[in-house]
This record gives structure tokens, C-alpha cells and sequence, in this order.
């Protein structure tokens, strides 16, 4: 990791003097006027220096995410594609993009300060270079030279006249450890939250959302633990479709808890080899479609509906579970290209699965060939994401307070529509991959206290353990339960059976 081989002398002058001067003096327009970014051939015009290709792949995605809000892990893969890229210089692309989405916080706050001014101050994509290079000096094994080089040379691609201000900025970075800069932005920080935020690079109100939903657990001290854990690399977890793949045990290394789940030494030629039979999927959301599908032996007949389906990951393990049980499946989902996705999820079950392009929140369950209502449904309901920020590297960023008020007002209407929608006796899975408390027991409690005695809400945590391959580490009375990163090394699902009276 860090400081293996970057210098690690002192700044020649305190970092607090980049304050009324910073790193290479003035600011980047000011350089541009007096064109110290130098970069200039014989002929006047600014030299183009090689930058390697896989900097120039990340340094594509960051500015797609900036401008274009683009997904990292949509666009990643294609523009690895598009450019050739080496297996090996593929590994170093991703470690980059998604490296210095995640840690974006903590670089602007370590920018901040080696240049003496607001990130806000520094036009985006010298920014966005900034980041690149400061992720590779206190993240990687990058040599230092190679680090300020690179970044110099892409600086003179993308902002020319920027490239003797990117040379400073990064040279001042690369002249302490990350620990001691860690030291410097918490101390540099107003409040002990905004310190965390810094250093771990969360948003303030993430971290406040993250504490709160571990202190409802009596588990407030693993809060640096979990921002950690978010910071980190997943591992890349399959789910090999029960009764269409073989035994996880017989394909890879079997997971702790999903009984379908594995992880395998080449992940992707097995996905390859398995024509969707083995899917990449994340353990956390394989224990939330089982508890649906075990919380009751199916009877043959039985109607199931995956509400919000898109783009059907957990619609392709609930159509394997439907077809060994002898059960029908419907997928709703609202977004017509999200559903193409769920129909290319269920393409390799040989069950007719049919894919309906709605509202979840108007539902006629006899149109849709479950008159009388539905035996199961699950509701993985949109949601902040705060659960999965490890796979999203940029949704920390994207999501804010507002966006929880909309999305639990969808929630609920969408757990009344999918009430509504079942038969008596059936049973709704309430599912978020987030852990803030408004999004789960918020509108799960809301949700319970509209139905009344008409629901019953269900030892969620003794499905989940029964059907797990070892217990679970879980909080709480049993009536839901709560995933987490740290602990389980899943995303941070949230499970509520609920059964209608
Ligand atoms: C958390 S994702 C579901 C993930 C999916 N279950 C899986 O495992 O792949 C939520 C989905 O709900 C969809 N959605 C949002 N609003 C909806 C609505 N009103 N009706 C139906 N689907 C909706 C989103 O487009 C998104 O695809």
C-alpha cells in the first residue's frame, strides 16, 4: 500500500504556508496567463507527451462521472474495451478510477492544503488530474516520479497551461506519508464529524446516517471499521443458480453464508463458462431473495412477483428457486431498459418468466395472471445505495438528504401497493441495500403501522440463519435484519418478512 516508495521527506516549507501561497503560487488561471505549465516543444506548440494508457482510461471515466454523471462501473469496462487495454494495465485502470472515486473526499481535503486553496477553486479536470496523482502517491505502489510525471503529462494533455501547478500540487503531496496527512485534514477540520468525513471519505451526513443505523444496533463503536470496509475493494462474489449450476463447493470456494454463493481464482471465465447459470452477484443479496424463496416450503402453483426487478439479479435466483418448487414468477419493473436487463438475467432459466414494464405502484394482480393476489413478492425497493457504496464508488457522492425523503415517500407507496398485491397468507420481502434507518425500519415501521393487524411481521433473522451455511453475527429483535460490510463482508442489506394475515 502507501508510502512503499514515494519520498517521504518534508515539505520545505509548513503545509500551513499554502494557505496565503500554496503549491506552485497563484492560482491555476494565474498560471496559464504566466504559462509556467511549460510543455512547450521547439515549435511553440505545447508538447504531447506519452501518458500511459490505462491513466488515460481512468482520467476518462473521472471526467465521464463528473460532467456526463456516468456510472463507473457501466463505463469502466467498455472503455477498457475500447482502448486495448493489457490485463495488467486493465487492473491498474480500475484501481485508479475506482480508487480515487472512493477516496475523492480525503484527496480534496490533502489538495486543499498542499495548494493553499479550495478544491472548488481549481478548474475540474486539473482537478480531476490532482486526484488521479494523489491517489497514486498515497494509495499505490506507483514511484513517485512516475506518479508526478504521468500527472504532468496528462495535465498537458486535458489543461495545458495547468501542468506547472499539477507539478507543484503533487510534488508537495508526495513529501509526506498518508498518515501524516490523515493527521493534518482531521486536524485541519471543523468538528469531529467533519474530520471522519475527511479522512474517510464519506459525506458528513453519510457518516451520521451510517453511526445512527449502528447505534439502533448498540454497535456505534464499528463505524470506523464500516467506512473503512467501504473504502475497500469487494471481492468478486458468484451465485451459482440452484438446480441450473453446479454446487458452489464443486465451481470455486463456497461462501459463509449463501448456500448458493461462491468466489472462484478466474470469477469471470467461470461467469463466462456457465452461459448466466453463475452470475456475479453479492452475498448480502443472495440471502435477501432466499429468505423469500425458504421462508416457507413452496407449494407447487404458488404466484411470485419480484416488484422492482431491474436489472434482475435477484429475479434470476427467485426464477431457479421457482422452477425446482414448481412456482410461477412475474418481474415489474419501471424502467423499460433496466427490464431488457432482467429479461437477459432470466434467459438462461427455463421457466417462462414474464417481464412486465410498469409502476410497482399500480399493480392488478388478476392482469397479471394472479387472480386472488400473490403467494410472495419481494420489494428490493429503490433506495440511497448506502449499503453498497464499496460497488458504487461515485453514490456517496451523487446522494443527498433530499434524495432519502423522496425515495421513502416510493418506498412506502410501493410496500402498500405490494401489500395490496398479495393473497392472504402470502408474504412480502421488504428489502433495501441501504442501512439508513428511514429507509428501513423507517418505512418498514410506517408501512407495518398502515396494515395493522392485517400483517404479521416475521422472525426474518431465523429464515435467514436457517437457511445460512454459519450463523450470523445479527442485532436486533429478529423482525428484520441488518447486513453490513465490516461484519459479514456483504453490502449492507436490509431484510423484513412480512406476512398478510
Ligand atoms: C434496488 S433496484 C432492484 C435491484 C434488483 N432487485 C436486483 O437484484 O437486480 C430498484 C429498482 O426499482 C426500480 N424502480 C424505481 N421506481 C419504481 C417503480 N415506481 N416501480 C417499479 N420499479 C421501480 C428501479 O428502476 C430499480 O431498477
Amino acid at each position: 500500500m502507501s508510502g512503499e516508495t514515494h519520498g517521504n521527506g518534508r515539505p520545505e516549507r509548513p503545509v500551513g504556508a499554502g494557505r496565503s501561497g500554496g503549491a506552485g503560487g497563484g492560482s491555476p488561471r494565474a498560471q496559464h496567463r504566466r504559462g509556467d505549465g511549460g510543455g512547450r516543444g521547439r515549435s511553440g506548440r505545447p508538447r504531447q507527451e506519452r501518458v500511459s494508457p490505462a491513466r488515460l482510461v481512468a482520467y476518462d471515466v473521472l471526467a465521464a462521472v463528473r460532467d456526463s454523471d456516468a456510472y463507473a462501473n457501466l463505463l469502466l469496462p467498455t472503455r477498457i474495451e475500447r482502448a486495448k487495454l493489457s490485463p495488467a494495465d486493465a487492473a491498474l485502470a480500475t484501481e485508479l478510477t475506482y480508487g480515487t472515486l472512493r477516496l475523492l473526499g480525503r484527496y480534496d481535503a490533502i489538495i486543499a492544503l498542499a495548494a493553499g486553496r479550495d478544491v472548488a477553486a481549481i478548474d475540474p479536470p486539473v482537478l480531476d488530474v490532482l486526484r488521479l496523482g494523489a491517489h497514486q502517491l498515497l494509495a499505490t505502489r506507483v514511484p513517485t516520479h512516475a506518479a508526478v510525471n504521468e500527472s504532468v503529462a496528462l495535465a498537458r494533455r486535458v489543461a495545458p497551461s495547468a501542468a506547472g501547478f499539477v507539478n507543484a500540487v503533487l510534488r508537495t503531496v508526495s513529501r509526506r506519508e498518508l498518515a501524516d496527512w490523515l493527521e493534518l485534514i482531521a486536524e485541519e477540520a471543523g468538528s469531529a464529524d467533519a474530520a471522519l468525513a475527511a479522512v474517510h471519505s464519506h459525506p458528513v451526513w453519510v457518516i451520521r446516517a451510517l453511526r445512527s443505523a449502528l447505534e439502533r444496533e448498540g454497535r456505534g463503536d464499528e463505524l470506523v471499521a464500516l467506512l473503512e470496509a467501504d473504502n475497500a475493494t469487494p471481492r468478486v462474489n458468484l451465485a451459482a443458480l440452484p438446480g441450473l449450476a453446479a454446487d458452489p463447493a464443486e465451481l470455486g470456494e463456497p461462501d459463509r453464508y449463501a448456500p448458493t454463493g461462491l468466489t472462484a481464482d478466474a470469477p469471470f471465465d467461470l461467469v463466462a463458462a456457465n452461459e448466466g447459470r453463475v452470475r456475479v452477484q453479492d452475498e448480502g443479496s443472495q440471502l435477501a431473495a432466499l429468505a423469500l424463496s425458504r421462508v416457507a416450503p413452496v407449494r407447487p402453483g404458488e404466484r411470485w412477483l419480484d416488484l422492482c426487478s431491474g436489472p434482475g439479479g435477484k429475479t434470476a435466483l427467485l426464477a431457479a428457486e421457482a422452477l425446482a418448487g414448481g412456482a410461477s414468477l412475474v418481474a415489474n419493473e419501471v424502467v423499460p431498459a433496466r427490464a431488457e436487463l432482467v429479461r437477459r438475467a432470466v434467459a438462461p432459466v427455463p421457466l417462462e418468466v414474464a417481464v412486465r414494464v410498469g409502476d410497482g405502484r399500480e399493480l392488478d394482480p388478476a392482469a397479471m395472471g394472479a387472480e386472488g393476489g400473490f403467494d410472495r413478492i419481494l420489494l428490493d425497493a429503490p433506495c440511497t445505495g448506502l449499503g453498497a457504496l464499496r460497488r458504487r464508488p461515485e453514490a456517496r457522492w451523487r446522494k443527498s438528504p433530499t434524495d432519502v425523503a423522496q425515495l421513502t415517500e416510493l418506498q412506502g407507496e410501493l410496500a402498500d401497493a405490494a401489500f395490496t398485491a398479495l393473497a392472504p397468507g402470502g408474504v412480502l420481502a421488504y428489502v433495501t441495500c441501504s442501512p439508513h434507518t428511514a429507509e428501513t425500519h423507517g418505512s418498514l415501521g410506517r408501512a407495518l403501522a398502515r396494515w395493522g393487524d392485517a400483517a404479521e411481521a416475521l422472525d426474518t433473522a431465523a429464515v435467514v440463519q436457517q437457511l445460512a451455511e454459519h450463523p450470523l453475527d445479527l442485532a436486533g429483535d429478529g423482525r428484520t435484519v441488518q447486513l453490513w460490510p465490516h461484519r459479514h463482508g456483504t453490502d449492507a442489506m436490509f431484510i423484513a418478512l412480512v406476512r398478510k394475515r
